[in-house]
């Protein structure tokens, strides 16, 4: 693992900026704690500084999903000796984590490659969060991390950030400068912890999902317009839409990022924003 420490090449086009920081590592270990019951999944274990801590903690068994095989023969040592580690080899964000893992994570700890974070976090609560998730501590963009933790209503809110929201609790619980990491990424980063409370299927659901990627398809535009645009097929003019702001107390002129959570709730049961769900049988 040593010469190849030395010799590899980092593509960063896919993440590769590992932690160097044996600190972070600690505060990621003793923040998640993973217990003996704990199944965890790391994605992109990279050249296992993560995976090595996870290893010294009780948990269970743990997982990881690796793209890059290049690592295979450093992340095939790790896992050979100790037997509750098992890697697999694929894109994370394609990956079948339903079938191919043999028991649902109860955990999510990662230092994600920063360009998937939100297909990879819509990922997770589509699922591994209805199977079993309930935690996650996730190495991401600053930027990213301040989306996903603002509340609905606030300026920087985001259908994944507001969904997170409808599910439990998202909170940023460090800021990690570029030199935690070689080679040393671009911006700035953040460790966010979610926790999933209540909801547990509420990113399956179409209307849900089709009612906000609707609603914030330009989010400087009102949703009035939006909507028409997005609902046209389902018979939604302007018209409509100043209806149904009306009904729920909401100004003709409202925009995606000042409603509240509740409000989201009482729109998702408007007739006009019904989507069927895959396999409901309706
Ligand atoms: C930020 S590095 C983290 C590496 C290591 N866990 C650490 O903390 O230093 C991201 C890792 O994700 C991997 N990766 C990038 N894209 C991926 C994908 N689509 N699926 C799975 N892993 C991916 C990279 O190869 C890299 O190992």
């Amino acid at each position: 693992m040593a010469d190849n420490k030395r010799h590899f090449i980092h593509n960063t086009d896919i993440g590769q900026n590992f932690l160097i920081d044996r600190g972070v590592v600690e505060f990621i270990l003793k923040r998640s704690a993973p217990t003996a019951e704990d199944v965890v999944l790391e994605i992109g274990p990279g050249d296992g500084v993560l995976t090595r801590g996870l290893l010294s903690t009780p948990l269970k068994a743990l997982y990881s999903v690796e793209v890059d095989e290049r690592l295979r023969e450093g992340l095939d040592k790790i896992a050979a000796r100790d037997g509750r580690c098992t890697c697999f080899w694929g894109d994370a964000v394609q990956f079948d984590y339903v079938r191919a893992l043999p028991e649902p994570p109860t955990k999510i700890i990662a230092n994600l490659p920063y360009h998937i974070t939100t297909p990879l976090m819509w990922a997770f609560l589509e699922q591994l969060v209805p199977a079993k998730t309930d935690y996650m501590l996730l190495m991401v963009q600053l930027e990213s991390a301040e989306r996903i933790a603002s509340p609905a209503g606030h300026r920087e809110c985001s259908p994944l950030g507001i969904t997170v929201e409808a599910m439990g609790s998202a909170e940023i619980v460090r800021k990690i400068p570029p030199t935690a990491f070689n080679p040393q990424p671009r911006v700035n980063s953040a460790l966010i912890e979610i926790k999933i409370e209540k909801n547990r299927v509420l990113a399956n659901d179409r209307t849900w999902r089709g009612l906000l990627a609707r609603s914030f398809t330009q989010r400087r535009k009102t949703l009035a317009n939006n909507w028409a645009v997005g609902y046209s097929g389902s018979g939604v003019t302007r018209e409509r839409a100043f209806e149904i702001l009306a009904a729920h107390g909401l100004k003709p002129t409202a925009r995606a990022e000042e409603l509240t959570l509740d409000k989201w709730f009482a729109l998702a049961e408007v007739p006009d924003f019904r989507l069927k769900n895959k396999n409901s049988g309706e």
